[in-house]
């Protein structure tokens, strides 16, 4: 014997109220929604633009009762029909016979009016269908329904709707007039429909999306404007008009005029059909698209049953991609228009923009034109210092470029930093992209090529000094060079690539931790450790005599001087070694000229 299912209703406004909806505010939605469909099954779905919907909603400050009703003049329902779709869960007039939602309804779950169950124990619904007697239907949070046509008096004069609501204990203040003002308003505001609360109408007025043919381009600015600080609060960097047609969608995006955190998702108000369906949408734009905040209608995405979001299906993500591509076209057009407003909005929105180039060739070429790296010969676009200096030269690292970036600029090197967020992967594509250009990394270690040998003869003549040097430096794990370069006033620098960094690291590690741990940081160590040099300039005065100190005890403090003046210039964090070379040497130098002042004949007068 088949039997039908039963539902327990207080198990299912339980489910709603807790799991489907964010807040029991969502009532008014809903009631609203079903007017506004009721009014498009009975006038078609032009009849916004033919001003025949109304909505009528009348606070509990205004029936006097404690109730709220909310009438409309749209299809109603025959007596047969609220059994059906009243009575019915799941059961909605708005899918077709395959069960598919009709593209000309807001609703199409069957459940939208349950949700009035959350703020009242008891449902009534007048209606009247054309050419039906009015009926009556009463349903209570536990289940249970009456129905009966309307006697003498009770008849409706028009076809359409009337639901009552009557708050339970504890959510009266939601159908007060101000609460009822403030919700009809927030997600009907835009219905194209008349929609009064107590007699006030609540609907009117141009859209963030509508382009009203009166308006002047500057007055629509200004209005979107005042719009945008109104509902987002901040004042936009520019505002950019959206519409795809496969999504039936129109709004604008305000561009931010201060930096989006990118790993906090971009929210977005989201209208379907003109009714709010979220204030807080994600998932609208891609990713990358951080530095704006939309406004939209769509007659064609879907929402997910609790109506708070966008379904996530194939029409929303080739949505994000047409509106990805209207914010790209929009970010072209801006470069070539206006370069200096562009490069204002560059400086905010760098990171967002720089994403995007590692996967789309025109937003590569636009940070290439017009996003200034730092260099060491000034800021400069990719493009001008292509121009000027031909090779494009770059230390992948901030630390290593900053240790380069004055030496290499005195012998004449010119270097791109790009050691910040993305910069060296735009590089790298950049090279890929454009055949005829060159690029080189510059890594500390390789400096040491681009600075001068000492002839032969000056090497063979250093030789036995460079031997006991190297020893000193050796204690301190560092290698030794003697280079002459510029500037000359720079007696030593000190090198130390990334890679060199974390060998050092990795055997400093090693010999605090125990043998497990030891032996594991061991296997990654390679033979022929690289080592941090220290390089000598020949061409410095004070480098020179240094060497030729005929005391080695006097050379030896010297050289451990000249190594933590390096390490300290280039901004080296000192090891506990490195800091007590530090006070060796230096009150080592002080104690030798404090006494040889002592010895020297004095001259205090
Ligand atoms: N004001 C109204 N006028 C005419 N019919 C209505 C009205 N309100 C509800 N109905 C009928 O009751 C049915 C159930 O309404 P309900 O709000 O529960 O679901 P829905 O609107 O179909 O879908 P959703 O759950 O997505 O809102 C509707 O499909 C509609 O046929």
């Amino acid at each position: 014997m088949s039997q039908s299912f039963r539902v327990d209703l207080r198990g299912i406004v339980d489910l709603l109220s807790h799991h489907l909806y964010t807040s029991p505010q969502v009532y008014a939605r809903e009631l609203l929604q079903n007017a506004v469909d009721a009014i498009t099954a009975a006038h078609g779905a032009d009849a916004g633009q033919r001003g025949v919907g109304r909505i009528v909603v009348e606070s509990a400050d205004s029936t006097g009762d404690g109730s709220l009703t909310v009438t409309d003049n749209g299809v109603g329902l025959s007596e047969a029909q609220v059994h059906e779709l009243l009575a019915t869960i799941g059961r909605s007039s708005k899918r077709d016979e395959l069960g598919f939602a009709r593209h000309e309804f807001l609703g199409q779950f069957g459940i939208g009016l349950l949700s009035c169950f959350m703020v009242s124990d008891a449902v009534e619904v007048t209606t009247r269908r054309e050419g039906e007697p009015t009926v009556l239907w009463h349903g209570a949070s536990d289940g249970s329904y009456t129905v009966r046509t309307a006697g003498p008096g009770e008849e409706r004069p028009e076809t359409g709707t009337t639901v009552t609501l009557r708050p339970r204990r504890g959510s009266e203040h939601l159908l007060t007039r101000a609460s009822v003002t403030e919700l009809a308003t927030r997600f009907g505001g835009r219905l194209p429909h008349a929609v009064t609360v107590d007699g006030v109408g609540i609907t009117g007025g141009p859209a963030p999306w509508d382009r009203p043919e009166d308006e002047t381009p500057a007055r629509r600015r200004a209005r979107l404007e005042a719009y945008c600080q109104e509902v987002f609060g901040f004042a936009p960097f520019d505002v950019v008009d959206l519409e795809t047609a496969e999504a039936g969608l129109r709004g604008v995006a305000f561009v931010l005029p201060m930096p989006a955190n990118p790993s906090v998702p971009a929210a977005h108000r989201v209208y379907l059909k003109r009714m709010l369906l979220s204030e807080r949408a994600e998932r609208l734009l891609p990713e990358w698209a951080f530095f704006v905040r939309c406004v939209v209608d769509t007659a064609e995405l879907r929402p997910t049953a609790g109506r708070e979001a966008l379904y996530e299906d194939a029409l929303l993500e080739s949505t994000r991609d047409a509106l990805g591509d209207v914010l790209r076209t929009w970010l072209v057009r801006f470069g070539r228009q206006d370069p200096a407003r562009l490069r204002d909005f560059l400086r905010v929105h760098h990171l967002g923009v720089k994403a995007l180039a590692l996967h789309d060739d025109e937003m590569l070429r636009l940070v290439a034109d017009f996003w200034p790296m730092e260099t060491n010969v000034g800021p400069h676009t990719l493009s001008e210092f292509r121009e000027r200096y031909g090779l494009v030269r770059w230390t992948p690292l901030v630390d290593e470029f900053r240790q380069l970036a004055p030496v290499a600029a005195a012998q004449g090197l010119a270097v791109v930093n790009a050691g910040y967020v993305y910069d060296a992967q735009i590089l790298e594509r950049l090279a890929a992209v454009e055949p005829g250009l060159e690029t080189e990394v510059l890594r500390a270690a390789d400096l040491t090529t681009h600075l001068e040998r000492l002839d032969a003869e000056e090497e063979r003549a250093l030789a036995p000094v460079l031997a006991a040097a190297e020893k000193v430096l050796g204690r301190l794990g560092c290698d030794l060079l003697v280079r002459s370069f510029q500037p000359a006033g720079l007696p030593a620098l000190y090198l130390l690539d990334d890679d060199t960094a974390f060998r050092m690291d990795l055997r400093e590690t090693k010999g605090r931790v125990d043998d497990v741990w030891a032996s594991i940081l061991g296997s990654l160590e390679t033979d022929g450790e690289p080592r941090p040099r220290l390089v000598l300039n020949h061409r410095n005065a004070l480098a020179r005599q240094v060497l030729s100190l005929a005391d080695p005890e006097l050379r030896a403090t010297c050289l451990e001087g000249l190594y933590v003046q390096a390490l300290l210039l280039g901004h080296h964090p000192l090891r506990p070694a490195d800091t007590a070379v530090l006070n060796q040497s230096f009150l080592g130098l002080i104690g030798r000229a404090v006494s040889a002042s002592a010895t020297s004949p004095g001259d205090d007068r």
